[in-house]
């Protein structure tokens, strides 16, 4: 399973978290957020990892011409849009950027919105399930109803995120089987400094299944 590690702002904390197990590290590319990281410093973090990872730079309704430059002055390999982007905004991104892994998060408000997923399949990757904010895009904090997921079964990978903490993570787990997870402020101490305990006790409950 995948384990991404959402919203690394430094390089001692980026490797750290590498070498205890997540197999990718998000940056937030959204100005405007707390955890915001500029392509220098997404570079300076991947120059220090010492362990293969993904890299995922995180977007919110930005042009494609500034997510290819972006991707080529991070060193980042996965895109994540975490806005209102449409299919045929995917379609365009991933013609611009054939080698990099496109992930769609949905905002997921009532479950109506989980019928979105269809119309992305055929133009990202893998899909990205986060919970809806009436003020903030991301690293809320806030749950989904994973008992009210438990019907999606995209025909591609999907991410799990939205709240998750080593607390309440195998309770989720338990309901649900995404290809992999999304944890951003449950294991912080403030927004954008991670809080290594929490990785490692994450990790622990995590055991066999990363
Ligand atoms: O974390 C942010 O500041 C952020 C800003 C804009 C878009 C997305 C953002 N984060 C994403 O939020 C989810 C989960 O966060 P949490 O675990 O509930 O705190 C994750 O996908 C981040 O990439």
């Amino acid at each position: 399973m995948r384990v991404k590690i959402c919203g690394i702002t430094k390089p001692e904390q980026g490797n750290a978290i590498a070498k205890l197990g997540a197999t990718a590290l998000g940056f937030i590319c959204v100005p405007g957020s707390p955890r915001y990281v500029t392509p220098q410093q997404i570079q300076v973090v991947v120059n220090h990892l010492s362990v293969s990872v993904d890299r995922i730079g995180v977007f919110a309704n930005t042009s494609t011409e500034e997510i290819t430059q972006i991707v080529a002055d991070s060193g980042i390999n996965a895109v994540q849009l975490h806005s209102n982007e449409s299919p045929e905004f995917c379609q365009k991104l991933r013609q611009a950027l054939p080698e990099i892994e496109i992930i769609k998060a949905l905002r997921i408000r009532t479950p109506e919105c989980l019928n979105q997923a269809d119309s992305y399949l055929s133009c990202v990757d893998t899909l990205l399930l986060d919970a809806y904010h009436r003020k903030m895009l991301g690293g809320t904090g806030k749950t989904l109803d994973w008992q009210r997921l438990q019907k999606f079964r995209p025909s591609i990978p999907w991410l799990l995120a939205g709240g998750l903490t080593p607390d309440n993570v195998l309770d989720a787990l338990t309901l649900l089987e995404p290809s992999g997870i999304d944890l951003s402020s449950g294991v912080e101490r403030t927004p954008g400094d991670k809080d290594l305990k929490k990785v490692t006790r994450l990790f622990e409950k995590l055991g066999s299944r990363v």
